[in-house]
């Protein structure tokens, strides 16, 4: 359940825009930026927490404001065709509309249709419709130009590579939903997704056998770093400072969490491990002189026993949210080992977004990105994202002794903290430090 203004009036939503909008636009001659127009040359957003609360506050009324004016029939005759401007988008980035129109003056249709590789009449159709959209802008007719919403793919290959392989590989495994959930309505895992029905094999096996589209995800991982603004959850979603030794990151892919954390905290070590050889291979890349000593790679499946012990924390992120119920199951209980052999109350730190319990009164479009990345989880990989309880409930299945002893960014942030840890205390002591 979210938070709504189910029950304002039209004019009470409009009052309300209007003095969001005044907040925003302080917040923007506050911080020195100018405010924003539909130019390619309008200036980036800040992307503070306080900027950002706002602008969600503020599209909730939006969007309620243009449903309320909009009504049911209205709203559906432009719904239904969301298909149809999605492909438009589609055909844009697999014809590289975004990277062929020049970031300054314009191209014309025939010269774009040419470098496109596209007849010159569906390339004009496809540019007016995107046109109606607030992509591009036709400032003389035949004449095609950037606008600020079509630049910023062109200027940023990792946030175009996000936005390319959504509306490529990802919307056709979206395309299979019915048939493949129909298929088998009650099994859901990496076999049994919209993602394998499309493709024929698992997400990960995938892209080991297509490298071309690997490098497009790797570049898209780090463009919705940027998108979701998530980077800094982890670092301030725990008091490392307080741990002493090695910090095992399991599931590390190159080590770039590890990487941000031993510069933020240069009294830990980390031992990144993953399953995949070459995302491992990439890490050693990734460091300074001064980190050479404090980061190590080792390959390791998380469904194996943990073979690292004694570690000052186990953090596994971004990890469980790719696996079914019953596979992550397996990986706690291959924890369970490790965590018995280290000291009683070594954290193990469970780093992924953290869904609200239903019933839970939040902020509607905040829920929604949340589950937005649930049905990226649901579609791709036949898993989820889970709220505490759920977790709690996979930990016990696991081991009985598992105990949360605290959740960190659980209703704000992209990605939540949840510290658990195995209680085999001795002498009476509960585990905890
Ligand atoms: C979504 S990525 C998260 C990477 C990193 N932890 C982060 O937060 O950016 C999932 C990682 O799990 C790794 N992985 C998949 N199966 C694995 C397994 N059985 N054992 C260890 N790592 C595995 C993948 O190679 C990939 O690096």
């Amino acid at each position: 359940m979210s938070s709504t203004t189910e029950n304002a009036s039209i004019l009470a939503l409009a009052e309300g825009i209007l003095s969001n909008t005044k907040s925003l636009i302080e917040q923007l001659n506050a911080s020195n930026t100018a405010l924003p127009t539909f130019s390619a040359t309008s200036q980036a957003l800040p992307t503070t927490p306080d900027f950002q609360a706002l602008q969600i506050r503020l599209k909730a009324q939006l969007e309620d404001l243009q449903l309320l004016v909009s009504g049911p029939a209205s709203f559906y005759r432009h719904f239904l065709v969301r298909g149809y401007e999605i492909a438009t988008f589609q055909l844009a980035l697999d014809f590289e509309f975004f990277t062929i129109v020049p970031s300054k003056g314009s191209i014309s249709v025939e010269d774009l249709a040419e470098q496109a590789g596209l007849d010159v009449d569906r390339t004009g159709r496809l540019m007016r419709m995107l046109i109606t959209q607030r992509f591009f802008t036709e400032p003389n007719p035949g004449f095609f130009s950037h606008n600020s919403f079509s630049i910023a793919l062109q200027k940023d290959e990792e946030i175009r590579s996000m936005v390319h392989f959504s509306f490529d590989e990802i919307l056709k495994a979206c395309a299979e939903s019915g048939a493949a959930i129909k298929a088998d309505p009650y099994n859901s895992d990496g076999l049994h997704c919209p993602f394998y029905k499309r493709f024929g094999v698992p997400i990960f096996d995938y892209y080991e056998k297509n490298p071309q589209y690997a490098g497009r995800f790797a570049k898209a991982m780090a463009g919705w770093v940027k998108m979701a603004n998530n980077s800094t959850d982890t670092a301030n979603g725990y008091s490392w400072a307080d741990l002493r030794g090695t910090v095992v990151d399991m599931g590390g892919g190159s080590g770039h969490v590890s990487v941000e954390l031993a510069q933020a905290f240069p009294h830990l070590s980390f031992a990144v491990q993953d399953g995949d050889g070459t995302m491992l291979a990439l890490g050693p890349k990734l460091l300074t002189p001064d980190l050479k000593d404090r980061i190590s790679f080792t390959q390791a499946s998380f469904f194996e026993p943990q073979k690292h012990l004694g570690a000052a924390a186990y953090l596994i992120r971004q990890c469980t949210h790719n696996w079914a119920d019953a596979d992550v199951v397996r990986i706690f209980k291959s924890m369970v080992p490790a965590l018995e052999g280290s000291a009683p109350g070594t954290p193990f730190l469970i780093n992924d977004m953290i869904l609200p319990e239903p019933g839970t009164t939040i902020e509607r479009i905040w829920e929604r990105e949340r589950r937005h990345v649930d049905m990226v989880m649901l579609v791709c990989y036949g898993s989820k994202e889970r709220t505490v309880k759920e977790f709690d409930k996979l930990l016990k299945e696991a081991d009985e002794r598992f105990v949360i002893k605290n959740v960190h960014n659980e209703d704000h942030g992209a990605l939540g903290m949840i510290e658990a840890y195995l209680n085999h205390g001795t002498n009476g002591t509960n585990g905890t430090h």
